[in-house]
């Protein structure tokens, strides 16, 4: 619902993605003033369907709608998203389960590319429960010391030059500049925002300034970082939670650390 721009962003991607792999995806675009109910009532027939293994309710919903009890409705085996409370229990008490994508996905690019995190120190600058709560998370269970900032929190800068490896998921545009970040960090911009640009369209930017690719050891673009592996990890939570669904264990057997693609 509605036309967020990183939400219109992922639709276009996951469809695309999913047609390569030959994953059958439905997108349900549902008008703005859509009530509750009807919202509810279509995701009741998406679960029960033995032909969908995965239903994604995408954020953010309108503003008259609740998202919590939307996203209480997904059955939680076919939870893709990893927003279900059972799935949140299950990654803060490091048990298998399907993870949250955005954070999945940047455990996974982190271990592509041979970076460390047991033992880093790392700062994650939003607190949401899509992004910044779950890689929390994640990187807990991977022995990294972690740290959550937020838009309360006083002298920004300060916190993020201690991070060995700095998570940005705030949603502002170049909001981390070069003097914010120590020599030779990790720096991964989740940021997906779009601004104006010649042609009028707008054009995506990342949370992270262009001069930070100066000071840090590494940085992912925007587009063509997190987004994409966003979109990789949704196809593989969908067939983690299609293979439990079909051998009826009652647990998706994600494999930690690595974020679940690489294993
Ligand atoms: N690449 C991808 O796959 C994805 C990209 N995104 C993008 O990532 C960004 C974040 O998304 P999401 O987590 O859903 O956003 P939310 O708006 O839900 O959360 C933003 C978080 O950033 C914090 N924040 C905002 N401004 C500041 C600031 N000036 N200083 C410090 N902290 C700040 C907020 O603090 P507070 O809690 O105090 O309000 C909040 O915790 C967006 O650009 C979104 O489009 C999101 C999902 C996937
Ligand atoms: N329930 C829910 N779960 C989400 O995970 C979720 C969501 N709602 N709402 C919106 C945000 C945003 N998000 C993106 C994922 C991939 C790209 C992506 O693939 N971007 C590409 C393409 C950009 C382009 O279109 O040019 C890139 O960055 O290179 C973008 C944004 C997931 N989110």
């Amino acid at each position: 619902m509605g036309d967020d721009p990183a939400s219109v962003a992922y639709v276009r991607g996951k469809a695309r993605k999913a047609a390569e792999v030959g994953l059958r995806s439905t997108v349900h675009a549902l008008p703005e003033a859509t009530p509750q109910a009807e919202l509810l009532a279509l995701i009741a027939q998406l679960n029960a369907d033995p032909a969908v293994h995965g239903v994604l309710v995408q954020l953010p919903l309108p503003v008259h709608l609740d998202p919590q009890p939307v996203l209480d409705a997904v059955l939680p085996a076919k939870d893709v998203d990893g927003l279900h409370p059972v799935s949140t229990g299950h990654l803060w008490a490091g048990q298998p389960g399907l993870r949250p994508c955005t954070p999945a996905g940047v455990m996974a690019l982190l271990a592509f590319y041979g970076l460390p995190v047991a033992g880093q120190r790392a700062v994650i600058v939003g607190r949401s429960a899509l992004v910044g709560r779950p890689l929390a998370a994640l990187l807990l269970n991977a022995n990294a010391t972690v740290t959550l900032a937020h838009s309360r929190t006083p002298d920004l800068g300060a916190v993020t030059r201690e991070a060995d490896l700095l998570i940005v998921a705030a949603g502002r545009a170049h909001l981390i500049t070069p003097d914010m970040v120590r020599p030779g960090a990790t720096v991964i911009d989740v940021g997906i925002n779009r601004v104006p640009d010649e042609t009028g369209q707008g054009r995506l930017t990342g949370d992270v300034h262009p001069g930070v690719a100066g000071v840090a050891g590494a940085l992912t673009p925007v587009p063509g970082g997190v987004g994409p592996m966003t979109v990789a990890q949704l196809l593989m939570n969908t067939v983690l939670a299609a293979e439990a669904q079909q051998a009826q264990s009652p647990q998706p057997q994600t494999p930690e650390v690595s974020g679940g693609l690489l294993r």
